[in-house]
C-alpha cells in the first residue's frame, strides 16, 4: 500500500506561541495524499491552509504528530537530510513567481540545481519548459513574459528536479482567468499524465474544481472533502463554512 502514498499527515498539531497567547493553527489533522492525486485545500482565512502546506512540505515542523513523504518520516531527518529530500522529492510554486528578472527562463529553471552544485542537463531544462508549453521562449527574461507565462516558468523550475510532490500555494492568485486556467490544466496534467502528486492551497472554487478532490479546513481541522466536484458545489460548501 505504502508505494501508493505520497504524503501522510498523522495527528498534526501546530501551535504558535505569540505575545497574545497560543494560536492553534492546526488541531489534529490526519490525511493521506495518494500518489498521482491532485488535491485542493480550501477553508476560510486563518483556517490553517498555509500552515498545513508548510508542515507537509517540511518547511515547518509540527508541534505534535508525524509527517512522512514517500514513506520517509520527516521528524527523524536532520536539517541537511530534510533539505536534500525537499530538493529531490518536492517542488514549490507560490502566488508570486519568485523568478530572477536578470536571468532567462532557461536559467531560472536551471538555477536551483546550479545553486545546489548539481550538474544541469540541457535536455532536462528544455524538457521542463516543454512540459509547461514554453520551450520556444527559453531565452526570454521574466519581464518579457506574461504573468501566466512567468508562473509556468516557475512551475517548470519546480518540475525540473522531477519531484514526487508539487506543493502550490495560491498559484493562480495573481493571474487572470484564462492564464489561471492554463496553469490549472497544467497542474492537472502533472498529476494525470506524470503521476506526480499535487497539493494546492486556493481560495478559488473554480481553481479547486480542477483538482481530483478538495479538502476543507476550518479552525485548524479537516471538516470536509469533496471528490470530483464542480465549482458550484465547492463554492456552496465554502459558503456553509463561512456562515
Ligand atoms: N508565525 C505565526 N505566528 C503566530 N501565528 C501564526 C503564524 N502563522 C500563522 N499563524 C496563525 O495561524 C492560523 C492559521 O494561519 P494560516 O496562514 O495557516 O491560515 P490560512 O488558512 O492559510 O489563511 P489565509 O487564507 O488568510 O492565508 C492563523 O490564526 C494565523 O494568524
Amino acid at each position: 500500500m505504502t508505494e501508493n502514498v505520497a504524503v501522510t499527515l498523522d495527528g498534526i498539531t501546530r501551535t504558535y506561541k505569540s505575545r497574545a497567547g497560543e494560536v492553534h493553527a492546526l488541531r489534529g489533522v490526519t490525511h493521506t495524499f495518494v500518489r498521482g492525486s491532485f488535491t485542493a485545500i480550501m477553508g476560510p482565512s486563518g483556517s490553517g491552509k498555509s500552515t498545513l502546506l508548510q508542515v507537509a512540505a517540511g518547511l515547518d515542523r509540527p508541534t505534535r504528530g508525524a509527517v512522512a513523504v514517500g514513506g520517509r518520516p520527516l521528524g527523524r531527518l536532520d536539517q541537511t537530510a530534510l533539505t536534500k529530500l525537499r530538493r529531490t522529492s518536492m517542488g514549490f510554486v507560490f502566488q508570486s513567481y519568485n523568478l530572477l528578472d536578470a536571468l532567462t527562463a532557461y536559467d531560472n529553471v536551471a538555477l536551483p540545481a546550479r545553486l545546489a552544485g548539481q550538474p544541469v542537463r540541457r535536455d532536462a531544462v528544455l524538457g521542463a519548459l516543454q512540459q509547461v508549453g514554453l520551450d520556444g521562449l527559453a531565452r526570454r527574461r521574466p519581464p518579457e513574459l506574461s504573468g501566466g507565462q512567468q508562473q509556468r516558468v516557475a512551475i517548470a523550475r519546480a518540475l525540473h528536479s522531477s519531484p514526487d510532490v508539487l506543493f502550490a500555494d495560491e498559484p493562480t492568485g495573481a493571474l487572470d482567468r484564462s492564464s489561471g486556467r492554463q496553469v490549472l490544466e497544467l497542474l492537472r496534467s502533472v498529476a494525470d499524465e506524470q503521476g506526480q502528486t499535487v497539493v494546492m492551497v486556493t481560495h478559488d472554487p473554480l481553481a479547486a474544481s480542477y483538482a481530483h478532490s478538495t479538502l476543507f479546513l476550518a479552525d485548524g481541522q479537516v471538516v470536509g472533502r469533496l471528490d470530483r466536484a464542480d465549482a458550484t458545489r465547492i463554492a456552496a460548501f465554502m459558503s456553509e463554512l463561512e456562515r
